[in-house]
């Protein structure tokens, strides 16, 4: 580390990279401040020279040429904000194995490659930090670590997508389409260059992979999560939450009951005054409950350009104190806790069915002889006529049951005669 100043390769100047340029000009007397010596952007990887920018930087400082970026001598920290998984995993290996530490905001990477990439930071002296990666500019990560990290962490329940948050505050308040928001959400910059990732809840459970990974202290890889993303949830949907007195969120839960864990990203029915609920916008939240803690909440925003710059630099003055004591890399800890799944029979939750059924005598007692059958109870339930003759719509939400029962019910449903299609099903949480 130069004695003066701390030297920055920046790798991606896009949403969040300008963001992170912005922040360290403008408060540079804070970050000397924080850290005892200036910080200096060295240099500046992106993939177009020739696109218009709205930060100015000197020709000098940009380039396209990542090996300007990871093998200039006088560079201390990478910080990655320009996205993609295996050749980037490959630049940071290099970075860290030359003695530069990185900030990175890369979910995708850390949620597959983050151990491999801690482990070859520690054997080389460096810090991996990669707050940005989760909830944006909520410092959840380091809540977790740090503030929480004396306590057992048995649940983390969050909305941690601020594209498909956006998403559904709009289709519900202001009527909105769904392609209609989602172009505005990416206009924002707060979806990902691929979208899809966002809206099928792949981007929430790489986050919560990430969550699940540190609040527990185990392995939980992108594989653990399942997951079911919003593209399919309609106007009628939303319609019927709001008339229910729910509010549909995409909600990322972990819970671990007795070492068991499940983790999971689907779209969730939420009362109307359930603390996530009344999280809009691109706005995220996790909620996380510790045994000795109990209850605590995080809220802020978990896209965007300055938010998330925030978290980046942040992590970077982190590295930097780290520097100053001589402690980098010594953070890094194994997990705790083997990784046990939770079987189908051990996971709980209430449901959300719609169904087209057949208007005609009989039909009501098929569905709820079958619903006996599978020892699922009805909590609320209602049947409407709709203007297509002789078919009706049946809304259910169900009491507690558990997901083996669930799906064995729904694929009785499915096959049963006098139902003519199953329109939605969604998981429902909170309340009794
Ligand atoms: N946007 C957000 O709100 C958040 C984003 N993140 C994460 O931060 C990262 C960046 O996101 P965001 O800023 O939105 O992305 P953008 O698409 O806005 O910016 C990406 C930047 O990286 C550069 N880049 C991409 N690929 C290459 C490459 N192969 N070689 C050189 N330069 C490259 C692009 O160059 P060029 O400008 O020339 O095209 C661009 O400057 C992603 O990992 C994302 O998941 C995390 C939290 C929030
Ligand atoms: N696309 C992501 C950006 C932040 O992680 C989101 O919408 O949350
Ligand atoms: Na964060």
């Amino acid at each position: 580390m130069s004695a003066k100043e701390v030297r920055i390769g920046l790798l991606g100047l896009g949403t969040v990279g300008t963001g992170v340029v912005s922040i360290i000009s403008r408060h540079q007397e804070e970050l000397r401040h924080q850290v005892g010596c200036p910080v200096t952007i060295k240099k500046v990887l992106v993939r177009n020279l020739d696109k218009k920018r709205d930060i100015e930087l000197d020709d000098s400082v940009v380039t396209d040429q990542i090996e300007d970026v990871l093998f200039d001598q006088d560079i201390d920290v990478i910080i990655e904000v320009m996205g993609g998984v295996e050749t980037t995993k490959e630049h940071l290996l290099t970075a860290l194995r030359n003695g530069k530490h990185v900030v990175t905001a890369n979910k995708d990477l850390m949620a597959i490659y983050g151990a491999e990439l801690l482990k070859v930071a520690a054997e080389h002296n460096c810090d991996v930090y990669y707050e940005a990666s989760v909830a944006g500019g909520i410092p959840i990560l380091r809540s977790l670590s740090d503030g929480l990290s004396a306590d057992r962490i048995t649940k983390m329940m969050g909305i941690v997508n601020g594209t498909t948050n956006y998403i559904l505050t709009k289709m519900t308040q202001n009527g909105s389409s769904y392609e209609e928001v989602l172009t505005q959400a990416q206009e924002l910059g707060f979806a990902e260059s691929d979208p899809t990732a966002d809206v099928e809840g792949l981007d929430a459970a790489r986050k919560m992979a990430i969550l699940a990974t540190l609040g527990f202290s185990m392995n939980v890889s992108l594989d653990d999560v399942t997951v079911k993303g919003i593209s399919s949830v309609t106007k009628t949907d939303l319609d019927y939450c709001d008339q229910l007195g729910y509010t549909m969120k995409l909600i990322g839960l972990a819970k671990r009951d007795e070492g068991r864990v499940e983790v999971s990203v689907e779209p969730t029915l939420l009362p109307k005054d359930h603390p996530l609920a009344s999280v809009h916008n691109e706005y995220n939240a996790v909620y996380v409950y510790g045994e000795a803690v109990g209850e605590t909440m995080f809220y802020g925003p978990g896209a965007g350009s300055l938010p998330t710059a925030t978290a980046v630099v942040s992590d970077l003055v982190s590295v930097m104190k780290n520097m100053r004591l001589g402690v980098c890399g010594r953070a890094v800890q194994e997990p705790l806790h083997q990784r046990v799944m939770k079987q189908a029979n051990e996971i709980d939750s209430k449901y959300f069915l719609r169904l087209r059924v057949v208007d005609q005598a009989g039909t009501f007692q098929a569905v709820t002889s079958l619903f006996a059958e599978y020892g699922v109870s009805f909590e609320k339930l209602l049947q409407l006529p709709l203007e297509a003759n002789e078919v009706a719509e049946v809304i259910v939400i169900t009491h507690h049951t558990n997901k083996e029962n669930y799906e064995n019910l729904y694929k009785k449903l499915s096959e049963l005669e006098v139902i003519e299609s199953i329109e939605s099903c969604y998981r429902v949480e909170g309340g009794r």
